[in-house]
């Protein structure tokens, strides 16, 4: 399971991003991030100032003060522009990949006389049918119709063990870029051309259509704000040092503008988003929007489906039991009679174990027949002959109410038996013909490995795990158990698990909810964090926010670390940015007004060179930190398990005071350099 994709960062993605860094000096890309567009606008100023340094007033700084801080300035730019480039650098290299398998192929299209016609894939539509034989490339995504087959998904899901998908239930559908490893396949067509998996893909590992969260949105407006604020504080200084007799020339009200505003989160908010989205990727996990990722990370409740999420939904007849008064071959041949039209997998299991047990059924006997498909609704399925009899096989409770509604009565040694099997963790089901309940058909399925000490780890994070099963109390019961899940509910609809998130919801709580059936679709489209099995159904993978391409409903952990290490992340690097401003604030002031207030030289603690020396160092410390910081922006702050408020006071104290006394050191050491080397 959990195969993590190992992509680290190549020579191509760092040489392409470098690129992009220039590419994205575009100011009609730049405006969309505020403060770098002020800085931008600053840049271009110093620029014209560099070639005509008394463009705007007459001033004695010299060309060369405006030419350094010219280019102190487009570096900011550039790592700013470069760190968003290279967190999306690894999305596109992936995207690429990815392309690659969706080269064009050709399709057995069915036509209506049944023979094929060869066809394009990508003219493809919805409702086609086409037949993949062996060794063929699944052209588009689709539902099988006929036959079953082992499919390799390794395209898609870096898995090399094919999987076994078929007809009818909850592994019937297909992706197309996957290929048919053995046996044939007649395939629905679901999507029309470029709205398949593969391309949904595709545009989001690449980031093509990736949208700001409201949380980034929020921070961005705040950011703005910082900024506007920032600078009516540098146009106030203006009247104040004439007052002064400072000399205040455009370049450094520019410099010191850029120094103030909160750069260092600005230029490093999106590439913390992407990498966010980028992690939860390399986990084999597919996020539609980066609103899920994050809440993920403040995820209180985890609602999990039983059969095919804590399952893996396999589930076999393995025994026939009936109940007093009935033979074994009474009993075999009643179950066969519900389940010959039975398309599910847990019917077509039963039809199985009759004829190994030596029974079978003739094609002609039941033509005229009504088929009753199996529903979550009524969690029942069968025939209806034409004579008026009605043959029925289903959950025990469900089949007991109808027998109930016929005026039939229960064997006494039904709940016995079906208890037996729940207590085992199997699906017990009753078998009905008329008011007549035969026996009970013993549903075998395994729980997945290595659920329990996941879940364990989900409750250290203070996460409640529910399992929500259209199975009985007791089946539940023994599967949670197993599975080490906190609470349980049995018996439910599809609208109780819609019903069961509301709930907590409705407490303020934020749910995710993991599932792989057509019927979980409502409920994973309901929950903030909805997570489809890769193995599950096209609608359940429609639904959901998420899909896990391993199948592992536990990656939901893996999941709320990234999550949380995001929000972590942000809140980290937007503390020291800010504390690094007024930090900075401190540092330029005094040693600007020196001259003229000798009264400053209390403050004056850092004791640099010069005023011109102590802007340019704060200018070239400000944009440094920003490709310095890269790393934590892409791998995230290291998340540890505690309280919320213990790791918030934390990371104040880390990234607020580090904030505070990384810029003094680095401010005064650069102005050391810049003396040493008789610069300023
Ligand atoms: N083919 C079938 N014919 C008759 N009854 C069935 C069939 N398949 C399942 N059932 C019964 O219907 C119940 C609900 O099945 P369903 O697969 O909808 O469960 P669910 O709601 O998806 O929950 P989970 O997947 O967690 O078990 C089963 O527990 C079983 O008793
Ligand atoms: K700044
Ligand atoms: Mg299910």
């Amino acid at each position: 399971m959990a195969t993590e994709r190992k992509k680290t960062l190549t020579k191509e993605i760092v040489s392409q991003a470098s690129i992009d860094a220039f590419k994205k000096l575009n100011p009609a890309v730049m405006v969309k991030n505020p403060v770098m567009f002020i800085v931008e606008v600053g840049t271009v100023i110093t620029l014209l100032l560099s070639i005509w340094p008394d463009l705007f007033i007459v001033s004695d700084v010299g060309r060369g003060y405006n030419i350094a801080v010219f280019f102190i300035l487009l570096f900011t730019l550039l790592f700013a522009n470069f760190a968003e480039a290279l967190a999306e650098g690894r999305g596109k290299a992936q995207a690429d990949t990815l392309r690659k398998t969706k080269s064009e192929t050709m399709a057995k299209l069915v036509q209506k006389d049944g023979s094929f016609k060869q066809v394009p894939s990508t003219q493809l539509k919805k409702g086609d049918i086409v037949r993949v034989d062996a060794g063929e490339m699944i052209p588009t995504d689709g539902e099988i119709i006929e036959g079953l087959a082992s499919i390799d998904e390794s395209a898609i899901t870096g898995e090399s063990a094919p999987v076994i998908k078929e007809a009818g239930g909850d592994f019937s559908s297909v992706t197309g870029g996957t290929r048919v490893a053995s046996d044939y396949i007649v395939v629905k067509v679901m999507t029309d051309p470029g709205e398949s998996f593969l391309d949904r893909m595709i545009s989001l590992v690449e980031g093509a259509k990736r949208q700001k969260t409201p949380n980034e949105i929020a921070l961005t407006t705040l950011l703005a704000v910082l900024t506007l604020i920032f600078m009516i504080v540098i146009i106030t200084m203006v009247p104040m040092a004439q007052y002064l007799n400072v000399q205040l020339d455009l370049a450094t009200l520019i410099a010191l503008l850029v120094c103030l505003i909160p750069t260092t989160i600005g230029g490093l908010l999106s590439a913390i988003g992407i990498a966010g989205m980028d992690r939860v990727t390399q986990f084999n996990v597919l996020a539609m929007s980066g609103k899920a990722v994050e809440a993920a990370g403040d995820i209180d409740t985890l609602i999990l489906d039983k059969t095919g999420t804590i399952t893996y939904g396999n589930r076999m007849a393995s025994e026939f039991l009936p109940v007093k008064g009935v033979s074994s071959k009474e009993m075999t041949f009643a179950a066969l009679k519900a389940s010959v039209k039975d398309e599910t997998p847990e019917g077509r299991s039963v039809v199985e174990l009759a004829g190994k047990l030596g029974d079978s059924w003739a094609e002609d006997e039941y033509r005229e027949a009504d088929v009753v498909e199996f529903t979550a609704e009524t969690r029942m399925s069968g025939l209806n002959l034409p004579g008026g009899i009605q043959i029925r096989k289903g959950a025990v409770d469900a089949i007991k109410k109808h027998i109930a509604s016929k005026g039939g009565s229960i064997p006494s040694d039904l709940e016995e038996i079906a208890n037996r099997i729940a207590k085992a963790g199997g699906t017990p089901l009753a078998v009905a013909v008329d008011e007549r309940i035969y026996g009970v058909i013993y549903l075998k399925d395994t729980v997945k490995p290595g659920l329990k000490e996941r879940f364990a780890e989900l409750r250290a994070m203070g996460i409640k795990t529910i399992m929500c099963t259209g199975d009985n109390p007791l089946t539940a019961a023994t599967i949670a158990l197993e599975a080490g899940v906190d609470d349980f509910i049995a018996e439910a609809k599809p609208e109780d698990k819609i019903a069961s998130i509301k709930k907590e919801q409705q407490e303020g709580k934020l749910v995710a909810m993991t599932g792989d059936g057509t019927n979980d679709a409502p409920a994973l489209a309901q929950a903030d964090v909805g997570l489809a099995m890769n193995s599950g159904t096209m609608a359940a993978k429609e639904a959901a926010n998420m899909i896990d391409l391993d199948s592992d409903p536990t990656k939901l952990l893996s999941v709320v670390s990234i999550g949380k290490q995001l929000l972590i992340t942000r809140g980290a690097l937007t503390t020291f940015s800010i504390a690094n401003d007024i930090a900075k604030y401190f540092a330029i002031i005094p040693a600007m007004f020196i001259l003229a207030m000798p009264q400053l030289e209390a403050l004056n603690i850092m004791n640099l060179a010069s005023p011109k020396s102590a802007i340019l160092s704060a200018l070239i410390f400000n944009a440094v930190i920003i490709p310095l910081l890269i790393p934590i922006a892409m791998k995230g702050v290291k998340y540890r398990a505690m309280s919320a408020d213990r790791l918030l006071a934390r990371n104040v104290l880390i990234y607020g005071i580090g904030g505070v006394i990384v810029p003094f050191i680095g401010i005064k050491l650069i102005d050391l350099v810049l003396y040493g080397l008789h610069i300023v």
